[in-house]
């Protein structure tokens, strides 16, 4: 599907780099006559597949899958005043069925809170109900005017993970926000990618929330990507939509809510972290392809390497590993090149010499070279892999490292921010925060920053000199 000859642009290049390698390493095909909407193929289908299905095992620890409507009536839609506001110039409408107006139109979701809640409140009756929690992924619709990208910006988000949970208290939901934290802090540890939390400031929260919890990635441009949300709604929903408890007093009472998202974002923060100037560079946690074996045919013994390699495979696979083959006819060199574009994590070279010694030459990604006893193969390969793992981790966290910097005034932010994230302190004013982000043209992403990297001090305001707070400052995708 596409040519394997010319190079990538350097990932230096990171927007031009990014473009190329969705193409050329398969993942989706940008040229869908709808813009913001993209097409899977099927490498990058599968492994969208195995993110999500690492991302459901940690949810089904603590929450149950299920599925709502697309096509949300008006009439609930517009109940959530600041909801409205905050989505009412991003929501699609269908407005007709066949040749019939409709008489109420519909939303096709931007997110489920309007399509959910209404049947929360019908299910919901006394405490034993709660908590609950449920999640869904699904396809959302949002008319976004900023520039659209692959797995970035879409504006049909293939992708998106939204959990919606029910509590008795807002302390209880307040439990649930940490524990969805702490579900995305091993999410992004089992795919690699360091992140950054933090609290939104209040003009940037979830609409009709009382606040935002957000997690951010450092990608290599220094750009941040929000990655995922946690939203404490308090009874605001609840409350609009009617979703009443009867307490063990027999009083009824609102509940206090969560929600959740986490989009194909998660994947693009995994190709944007990894990659390097061959291509994808994947964690073999979700990676379609763990293993790769080359015959390195010489001489007469290719029949003798075939059947080695046919053992070995089968072997592997019957581990539980996901391994491929390659015995095409073209030079090695050719076939490294594929392989290494579509960000396999660990290739096995097995020729004559490997046969005579009993043994396996394993490279992986990032071109660390092993050889292995033949016997064991598989233990061996599993080990190597989660070395590759541990060696990706590293490679992300001290990149991240290295691009997390501090600043005191404006001037000295605006130079960091140039491929970096700064912290700096500010007083929680509104207008100290407008005037950096126009001072520095960047955004003020967030206080009470959850990273190992960064220190929550006071210190003088950036901008006005109060005592301030450490506070994440960045420009974002
Ligand atoms: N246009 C988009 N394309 C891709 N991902 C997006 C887009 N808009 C938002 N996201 C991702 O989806 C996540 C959740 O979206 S959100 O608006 O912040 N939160 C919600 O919609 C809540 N209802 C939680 S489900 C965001 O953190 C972001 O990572
Ligand atoms: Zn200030």
């Amino acid at each position: 599907m596409a040519d394997e000859t010319e190079g990538l642009p350097p990932r230096s290049d990171f927007s031009a780099w990014y473009n190329e390698v969705i193409r050329r390493a398969e993942i989706m095909d940008v040229r869908y006559p709808v813009k913001g909407l993209y097409v899977w193929y099927p490498f990058g289908f599968a492994l969208r597949n195995h993110t999500y299905t690492l991302l459901r095992s940690l949810l089904n620890r603590d929450h149950e899958e299920t599925l709502f409507p697309l096509l949300i009536p008006e009439t609930e839609f517009m109940k959530e005043a600041e909801h409205i506001k905050g989505f009412e110039d991003e929501v699609y409408w269908v407005t007709h069925g066949g040749l019939s107006p409709l008489d109420v139109k519909l939303a096709l979701r931007p997110t489920s809170e309007t399509a959910i809640y209404p049947m929360y409140a019908l299910w919901i009756r006394s405490h034993a109900d709660l908590p609950l929690k449920l999640y869904q992924v699904v396809n959302t619709f949002r008319y976004e005017t900023k520039h659209t990208r692959p797995l970035i910006r879409l504006r049909e988000i293939t992708s998106f993970m939204e959990s919606h949970t029910v509590h008795a208290t807002w302390d209880e939901a307040n439990e649930q926000v940490e524990y969805e934290l702490a579900l995305s802090q091993e999410f992004y540890r089992d795919l690699g990618v360091p992140i950054i939390i933090s609290k939104r400031p209040d003009w940037d929260k979830f609409p009709g929330a009382d606040f935002t919890m957000a997690v951010d990635a450092v990608m290599p441009d220094g750009r941040t990507l929000q990655i995922g949300t946690v939203h404490h709604l308090g009874d605001h929903f609840s409350r609009t939509f009617g979703i009443t408890y009867e307490d063990v007093n027999g009083e009824q009472q609102f509940g206090s809510q969560t929600c959740y998202g986490i989009s194909e974002r998660c994947i693009a923060a995994v190709i944007g972290v990894h990659g390097d100037d061959k291509g994808l560079v994947l964690p073999a946690t979700v990676a379609p392809t763990q293993v790769v074996i080359i015959p390195v045919i010489v001489g007469k013994r290719g029949d003798e390497i075939l059947a080695a390699v046919k053992t070995l495979e089968s072997e592997l696979k019957a581990a539980g590993l996901r391994v491929k083959t390659d015995a095409r006819d073209m030079r090695p060199g050719a076939k490294y090149y594929h392989w290494e574009l579509h960000g396999v994590p660990l290739r096995v070279e097995l020729g004559p010499r490997d046969l005579d010694n009993n043994q396996l030459v394993c490279v992986n990604r990032l071109g660390v070279k092993t050889i292995v006893p033949r016997e064991n193969a598989a233990e061996s390969v599993r080990k190597l892999l989660d070395e590759a793992h541990d060696q990706i981790l590293a490679r992300a966290e001290s990149h991240l490292e290295s691009h997390l910097m501090t600043a005191a005034t404006p001037e000295e932010c605006n130079e960091k921010l140039d491929g970096n994230v700064v912290v700096v302190h500010w007083c929680g004013c509104r207008d100290c925060a407008d005037k950096l982000e126009e001072l520095t043209n960047s955004s003020l992403l967030g206080t009470e920053v959850r990273s190992r990297y960064v220190v929550n001090d006071e210190g003088p305001c950036i901008i006005c000199g109060k005592t301030g707070k450490a506070a994440l400052v960045g420009r974002s995708y």
